[in-house]
């Protein structure tokens, strides 16, 4: 069983590196921790980056979830390739470049590009939020899977994972600590990131982030709404390159996991994934939800 502490970071290419960052910083309002002619790191909290561009191709190149130490490491590589997964290790330059100790990058049933890391650099100095958006941190990863049921299998099997909530065959939320879901796994055609998740502090920065993404032409792909499995108020927005990002306020917490109870959400319900049934227009690639089309 494979220990995760922790997501890392999303490292994705990028066709247009100014437009990416551009959008990152004066719409998402994260932090550029650093920039180079063909890099660059944001960040939302005290992860030196829990995002970085690579210039290059279009698309997520990889996703990261943090380890405890080196052995753990090991062990994690030893039962992927025992699965029968291919597992690379990273050099020191490539280390370096995600500014971690060490790495080993596989690729799940699906084709996610997964990477293990080991010590991911922390930077202790308050966060210099670009814009004032009420982001407290890296909330959550979600991952595009042909079949979810068999991607829960996969990650519930290998790491340290439990699902809290189902979406029917849709979409699966998974726990590795208190937090409702620091990942999750939405029905796709391929492999891909369905979207990454900033907390922001109130209910009142998601409707001033509201206001401020349509003041500026920004698309907004779903919400404001409040999702049933974590309680959290959400507002899902689209960036450069098909990039979505999503705001989410009042995640559940589950502190007593022996006496949480999984549960089954019809997604052919209009509340499936927002009680206040607001129109959706997102993840256009991805099939909809029967209770949530056409509205
Ligand atoms: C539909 C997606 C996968 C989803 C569903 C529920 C929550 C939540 O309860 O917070 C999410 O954050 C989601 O992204
Ligand atoms: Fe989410």
């Amino acid at each position: 069983m494979i220990t995760i502490q922790d997501i890392g970071y999303v490292r994705s290419g990028t066709a247009d590196l100014a437009t990416a960052v551009g959008f990152a910083v004066d719409v998402v309002g994260l932090e550029l921790v650093e920039r180079t002619a063909d890099r660059a790191y944001l960040r939302a909290d005290n992860r030196h980056h829990c995002l970085s561009f690579v210039a290059g191709e279009s698309g997520v190149l990889a996703s990261a979830f943090v380890l405890a130490d080196e052995d753990r490491l090991a062990d994690a590589e030893t039962e992927l390739e025992q699965a029968g997964l291919t597992v690379t290790r990273g050099d020191k330059a490539a280390a370096a470049d995600r500014h971690v100790r060490e790495f080993i990058a596989f690729e799940d049933p699906f084709g996610n590009v997964v990477e293990l890391v080991v010590d991911q650099k922390e930077v202790p100095t308050p966060v210099n939020f670009a814009r004032a958006a009420g982001i407290t941190e890296f909330g959550h990863l979600c991952l595009d899977a042909p079949d979810v049921r068999a991607a829960y299998r996969f990650w519930t099997r290998h790491f340290n994972m439990k699902v809290s909530d189902w979406i029917g065959d849709v979409a699966c939320l998974l726990r590795f600590d208190p937090v409702h879901h620091k990942m999750a796994v939405f029905q796709g055609a391929g492999p891909g990131l369905c979207h990454m998740n900033f907390q922001v502090a109130t209910i009142d920065d998601v409707m001033r982030n509201w206001n401020f993404l349509r003041d500026n032409g920004i698309e907004i792909e779903q919400g404001p709404g409040r999702h049933p499995q974590s309680g959290a108020v959400f507002l899902y927005f689209k960036g450069p390159e098909g990039l979505t990002y999503e705001y989410s306020y009042g995640v559940r917490r589950i502190e007593d996991d022996a006496a949480w109870r999984v549960r089954y959400f019809d997604p052919a319900e209009p509340d499936a994934i927002d009680m206040w049934r607001g129109p959706t227009n997102r993840c256009a690639s991805q099939p909809q939800l029967p209770g949530l089309a056409a509205r």
